[in-house]
């Protein structure tokens, strides 16, 4: 399994100051590294900050998350197939959703050769003080950056007195206190800090982190071991809660083939049939997904 990891963070926080040092240490360790970015709201030059010897994938058109999941799964694929790489950085554009950008990377195809280690945030900590300036939309981004972190940075410390670093730093931690908070400067992150991230899939249980109200996102993967009736897998649909953000793979439907190419998020549902016979599998989204008990697996 390669180890991936989701760098998350509002426009200008410091993603690509993070990128570099990271593939720094993972040198460093004699590790490879491949990156997948996007250029929205990028100069293109921004790529070269990558070195030439690193497998670089680029979304020149668009984002993640809105250029569709089959261009990443393509791009993915040819990652895995064509390179020789260890670790894996994405690199989301600073406007977006990370649950989006999570979703992108979550092919069933691939779900058994990358671990998603976790989202990565790095937040701009003048900005963070200055929230109130931005629209509201933007403000939501900005916070669901933060919320969806598995690992917070509070960067751009050197640029703010000891009593607002502490501030910041209390108030990133109240807001999303199931994440590790480091504060850093110039996106320096040790590598140690990345590596002990647990991990967002298992095939069997699922990280959750618990304190409170207040959840971290989750996936889950889930193999199917028979066929489903589609009305009771779409009875079952109805009944599901909706921090079930989202939902994709292959459902193995009775008196159908090949498992049905099955698409869910926000309530939405949508059924294709697929000519190739995939590997029954499907990965769940969200939060307080641990119980979730699914019609046709264990
Ligand atoms: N003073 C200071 N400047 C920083 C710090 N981190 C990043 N910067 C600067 O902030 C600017 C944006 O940093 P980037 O690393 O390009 O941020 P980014 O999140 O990749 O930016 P976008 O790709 O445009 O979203 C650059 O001019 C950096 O040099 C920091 O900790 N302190």
């Amino acid at each position: 399994m390669k180890d991936v990891y989701l760098f998350s963070g509002f426009l200008g926080s410091g993603k690509t100051s993070l990128l570099t040092d990271t593939i720094r240490q993972l040198k460093e360790r004699g590790l490879k590294p491949a990156v997948l970015m996007n250029e929205l709201g990028k100069l293109p030059f921004d790529s070269k900050a990558i070195e030439d010897d690193i497998p670089l994938k680029e979304m020149l058109e668009g984002c993640i998350c809105c250029t569709g999941s089959e261009k990443t799964e393509a791009q993915l694929q040819t990652l895995l197939a064509g390179e020789d790489f260890d670790v894996l950085i994405i690199e989301t554009t600073g406007a977006a959703h990370p649950v989006e950008a999570l979703d992108a990377v979550y092919s069933p195809l691939f779900a058994k050769q990358l671990n998603v280690k976790g989202i990565v945030t790095v937040v701009d900590s003048k900005r963070w003080l200055d929230r109130h300036l931005l629209s509201p939309q933007m403000r939501s981004l900005f916070l669901e950056q933060i919320r969806h972190a598995h690992l917070l940075l509070a960067n751009k410390m050197d640029l703010l007195s000891e009593d607002l670093q502490a501030k910041i730093t209390f108030e990133l931690q109240s807001f999303n206190s199931t994440a590790t908070l480091i504060q850093t400067s110039h996106g320096k992150c040790p590598l140690s800090m990345l590596e002990r991230l647990k991990g967002t899939v298992s095939e069997k249980k699922v990280n959750e982190a618990r304190i409170g109200e207040q959840l971290t996102l989750s996936t889950r993967i889930i193999s199917f071991k028979e066929s489903v009736g589609k009305v009771e897998f779409e009875d079952w649909l109805r009944t599901i809660p909706s921090t079930i953000y989202r939902m994709k793979g292959f459902v193995p439907i009775k008196g159908t083939k090949n498992p049905m190419l099955f698409q869910y998020s926000y309530g939405m549902v949508q059924w294709l049939p697929e000519y190739v016979k995939m590997d029954p599998v499907i990965v769940i989204i969200g939060e307080k997904i641990a119980d979730l008990k699914i019609p046709g697996s264990e």
